[in-house]
């Protein structure tokens, strides 16, 4: 299904294109003939009641699952992913409302975790090399910790997830798919969150994003895309819409 809006966009190239995507576990089909085009420097935002298949459409992009059928392209050229690393390793990085940090170790650590830089000739951990980029990093995108080489532990939520958003930032080259990222926050540190994750549309990534928050998707994206059931209801830009219609369409009652 393609839906007019699809076309009327101003955004950068597309990044990730899903055509047609089919899943089904066993009887039960999770998502039906999902079609979508996400552009560089853009927000998409995901959104739909419990069971709509959310998750198991980032879990596909992200090559968490196979799709039955359907196809995606990620920079213009067609993937097929056989795990979550290939996908990685073509530019795609997730972030998940449970934080996936190392509590005990810091800041830059994270931010390199299974990605250490060393240097020769040793191998040994190139520490200052890391904490440079981290904090580079944390500049750029204003996540306010005390230093680079503060322990996670010590963070509060908000700069916790921060830390995971910069991290996956780092790595995406393509594509950032943030799930829920602000479900376990409070007020304060949502906003700061949001802050960090518009921030990333300057970085020329294609940002799709997760959220139970009308509010928050309000806020953030450019446009957004309404499935229930595992179906594709439709897609709006997000300023030509409002609440009332994303509720009836995620409700189907109207
Ligand atoms: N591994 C699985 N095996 C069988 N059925 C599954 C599996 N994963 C998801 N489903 C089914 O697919 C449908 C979509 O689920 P999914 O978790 O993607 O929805 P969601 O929109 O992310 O929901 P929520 O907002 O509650 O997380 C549901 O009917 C669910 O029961």
């Amino acid at each position: 299904m393609t839906d007019k809006t699809e076309t009327a966009l101003t955004h950068g190239r597309p990044m990730l294109e899903l055509t047609n995507i089919h899943k089904a576990f066993g009887g039960v089909v999770a998502i039906e003939d999902f079609s979508l085009t996400v552009r560089a420097g853009e927000i998409v935002a995901l959104v739909g009641d419990n069971g709509a298949g959310k998750s198991t459409l980032i879990k596909i992009i992200s090559g968490v699952y196979t799709p039955t059928s359907g196809s995606i392209a990620l920079d213009g050229a067609p993937v097929q992913f056989s795990d979550a690393s290939s996908a990685r390793a073509s530019g795609i990085e997730v972030v998940y409302q449970d934080l996936a940090l190392a509590d005990h170790q810091p800041v830059y650590m994270n931010l390199f975790l299974g990605r250490e830089k060393t240097k020769p000739p040793f191998g040994l951990l190139d520490r200052k090399a890391m904490m440079q980029e981290t904090q580079a990093l944390v500049d750029e995108l204003d996540v306010r910790i005390p230093s680079a080489r503060a322990t996670i532990k010590d963070l509060s939520g908000g700069q916790r997830q921060g830390i995971a958003i910069a991290r996956a930032t780092h790595w995406a080259k393509k594509l950032v798919l943030l799930d829920e990222p602000t479900a376990a926050l409070g007020v304060a540190e949502t906003a700061k969150v949001e802050k960090i994750v518009e921030a990333l549309r300057a970085r020329d990534l294609a940002i799709l994003i997760i959220s139970h928050s009308l509010d928050q998707v309000f806020r953030l994206s450019d446009r957004i895309c309404v499935l229930r059931r595992g179906k594709q209801i439709g897609i709006r830009e997000t300023a030509k819409t409002d609440k009332n219609e994303i509720v009836s369409m995620i409700t189907g009652v109207h």
